[in-house]
């Protein structure tokens, strides 16, 4: 391949280890995230994936090993600066405002990525942004939340607060979007909605890393995967590769059947 074709890497992980006193959470692992791409990272539980994105947004500090994100080293950044640079996260507990309602919820992110911090003069700058007000109504509306937009976040059901908080790093334009399980605890149905929602996502051209022990939102979505087993990338390819790959068979997708 020439260097004019070669994929361009959004995110480089590479040789990362961490251990929690004596227990070993990820040994060596290596991870390269292609531009515009969906890249899945499964595994069965405890095997190191909320540990390896945490690592990536700068909450976990490796012991040793790189993370290069669109070409910058983030070794010593705080995960404030992290989020800056395009680096947005979901998490499996969904972190809103519960006293604000979902306009508000979702307005607050566009302002902490411009001064660096989630400020309570954020908030009060909230009410003067026509534009930004705007640019929040319609990611509500992709996020099927517009409806609600004056309703308390914290009235929300779960599923919906998950959505909300898609909603809020939308609004940041992430170069690079990671979700950690986005449809656990929903029904079939929001989990479809879900899954379109991302799929639309992904046709703007976001670079997105999903954790997801559903197989049925890791086949539609990915692009590739990553099999990580006891804090060791086991195998990775494409989605057909990784279906067919026994050591995968073995360590997760048999125990899931
Ligand atoms: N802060 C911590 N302190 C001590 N041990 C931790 C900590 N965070 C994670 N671990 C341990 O590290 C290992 C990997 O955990 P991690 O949460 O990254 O796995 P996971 O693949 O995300 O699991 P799950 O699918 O159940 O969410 C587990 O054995 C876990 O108990």
């Amino acid at each position: 391949m020439t260097a004019t074709n070669k994929p361009n890497i959004v995110l480089d992980v590479s040789g990362v280890n961490k251990s929690f006193g004596g227990l070993r959470a990820l040994t060596n692992v290596n991870l390269q995230v292609e531009e515009g791409k969906v890249h899945a990272i499964i595994g069965p539980n405890g095997a190191g994936k909320s540990t390896l994105l945490n690592v990536c947004i700068g909450r976990i500090k490796p012991d040793n090993g790189h993370v290069v994100f669109n070409g910058e080293t983030l070794d010593r950044h705080q995960p404030h600066e992290i989020n800056q640079l395009g680096v947005s996260r979901v998490f499996q507990t969904p972190e809103i405002f519960a006293d604000l309602n979902l306009l508000e919820n979702v307005m607050i992110p566009a302002f902490a990525k411009r001064d660096g911090a989630f400020t309570f003069n954020a908030i009060r700058a909230v009410s003067a942004e026509k534009e930004l007000r705007e640019e929040a109504e319609e990611i509500l509306h992709d996020v099927g939340l517009y409806e609600r937009r004056t309703h308390l976040a914290g009235s929300l059901s779960r599923g919906d607060k998950r959505r909300l908080e898609l909603g809020m790093c939308l609004i940041q334009k992430p170069k690079l979007l990671l979700l950690d399980e986005p449809t656990a605890g929903m029904a079939r149905h929001d989990t479809n909605m879900t899954i379109e929602l991302l799929k639309r996502i992904k046709a703007r051209g976001m670079t997105k890393v999903i954790i997801e022990h559903d197989m049925h939102v890791v086949f539609s979505l990915a692009d590739k995967i990553s099999v990580l087993a006891q804090g060791t990338v086991i195998a990775e390819g494409l989605p057909e590769e990784v279906r067919g790959n026994p050591r995968v068979k073995e360590a997760y997708l048999g125990e899931a059947h």
